[in-house]
């Protein structure tokens, strides 16, 4: 199979995206193909594959897998990605228009022109902060914050936030010693969350500033994760470390995202996203 593709990136956090509104892959080819095309040895290499397709709900639609194969609801740095593609190859006509994710419509804005899109604002929706709807286990309607987490004789502490997928927030005093590549195999896994979780060690500088490192669900430690970079913010301000309605600067280990958590509830994410190459791949399902 000849497989025409997009790579791009947000912040360094890269995924191959399949235009569908040209072309159609059976369904139960997607999971095979997000794992060899994210392969960096026998396919192109990403954290991923995203499916930019054709939406009765929406201007667009799109879905993400991760590099092991497994489906993602929702991906921020994708969803500007996505947004930039739809504009600049005249998939939507206003430079606001609406995506459909599997976690439910958002809506992005688009800064530049349909030869360069500089920069997109994505509304992310509410947070969801229930914990069975995170989904973690315990008492249901409870929220996750700052609760002892102890994990392989680790004395941790955790904030939970679903931004539609599922992050696991832990405060840390200085971000290159966080234990990302220890524990972060660990907790994604941890069975206190039942669909696992997306693992984010966070650094406070200031009431608007923040450093940020992420274990990925299905993907492992990326350059940067959109949606829980929003999820941090969320978890900062419900922890008291900064306020509702400013804009708060997440240094990812790939770039800055500026977040904020508005006063109704929703929360906005402002960011680059690039292009770096098009093609094709030559697919054989079955080697
Ligand atoms: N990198 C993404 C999130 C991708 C999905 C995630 N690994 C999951 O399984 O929930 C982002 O930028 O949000």
């Amino acid at each position: 199979m000849n497989i025409p593709f997009t790579k791009m990136h947000g912040l360094g956090n890269s995924y191959i995206f399949l235009d569908l509104f040209k072309y159609q892959i059976e369904e139960e080819l997607l999971a095979p193909l997000a794992i060899d095309i994210a392969n960096k040895d026998i396919g192109i290499g990403s954290d991923g594959l995203i499916l930019i397709h054709p939406s009765i709900q929406a201007d667009v639609g799109m879905r993400i897998f991760n590099k092991d194969g497994s489906e993602g609801k929702n991906c921020g740095n994708g969803l500007r990605c996505v947004a930039k593609y739809a504009y600049e190859n005249n998939l939507v006509e206003s430079k606001t228009f609406s995506i459909e994710t599997k976690a439910g419509n958002v809506t992005a804005e688009i800064r530049g022109d349909r030869a360069f899109v500089e920069e997109v604002t994505v509304d992310m929706g509410e947070p969801i902060l229930k914990r069975n709807l995170i989904p973690m286990e315990g008492n249901a309607d409870e929220q996750v914050i700052a609760e002892s987490f102890e994990i392989s004789h680790h004395p941790l502490v955790v904030t939970a936030v679903s931004m539609g997928n599922p992050h696991a927030i832990f405060f840390v005093e200085d971000i290159a010693e966080a234990p990302l590549t220890e524990l972060g195999p660990i907790i994604t896994v941890d069975q206190r969350f039942p669909e696992g979780v997306n693992v984010e060690f966070v650094e406070i500088v200031s009431d608007k500033e923040m450093h940020f490192r992420v274990w990925e669900r299905g993907s492992g430690i990326t350059q940067g994760c959109g949606t829980g970079a929003c999820a941090a913010v969320v978890a900062s301000i419900l922890n008291g470390f900064a306020n509702k309605g400013e804009e708060i600067c997440v240094h990812l280990s790939g770039g800055d995202l500026f977040i904020t958590w508005a006063n109704d509830g929703h929360v906005w994410m402002r960011g680059n996203a690039s292009t770096t190459v098009s093609g094709e791949f030559y697919w054989n399902p079955k080697s």
